[in-house]
């Protein structure tokens, strides 16, 4: 993988809406953690990536918390917090692409132990796949 990220164009459903086609950018959590300044923040929330810079001043929980999971994965944060459907719905507004599967494994360290589970439904119809490196 020579660039941070990879743009993959899939054809929508089942092919009878012609012309249907969506593009999700992918990033690397490598390309994430590096936007971890006040004024360029991105989070990981379920495997999708925000561009949370604007939303800061905006944040009702403040923007201190916000800054605290900058350039991570703020998925735990985001479900022990138990937002609104309001606020899932205000995804939207920031989201900018997906954490790739497999450049996820690409980004997994090379030392200690893991277990991960995930789908490559972009290969093969949603197989899973285990990776394990054990203790
Ligand atoms: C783009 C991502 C996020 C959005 C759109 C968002 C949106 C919101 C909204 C609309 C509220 C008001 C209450 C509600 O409707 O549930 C809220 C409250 C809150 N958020 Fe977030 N939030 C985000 C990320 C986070 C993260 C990563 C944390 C990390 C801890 C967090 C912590 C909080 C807290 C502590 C409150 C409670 C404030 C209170 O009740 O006083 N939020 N958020």
């Amino acid at each position: 993988i020579s660039g941070p990220m990879a743009t993959v164009v899939a054809s929508g459903g089942d092919g009878k809406e012609q012309g249907v086609e969506t593009s999700v950018t992918y990033y690397r959590l490598e390309e994430v953690a590096k936007r971890n300044s006040p004024k360029d923040i991105w989070l990981v929330i379920h495997g999708r990536v925000y561009d949370v810079s604007r939303f800061l001043d905006e944040h009702p929980g403040g923007e201190e918390v916000l800054m605290e999971q900058a350039g991570g994965d703020a998925t735990e944060s985001f479900e022990d917090v138990g937002h609104s459907s309001d606020a899932r719905e205000m995804l939207k507004q920031y989201y900018i692409g997906d954490v790739h599967p497999l450049l996820v494994v690409l980004d997994l360290p090379h030392r200690g132990c893991y277990s991960l589970r995930f789908s490559v439904s972009l290969l093969h119809g949603g197989e899973q796949v285990l990776l394990r490196r054990p203790c």
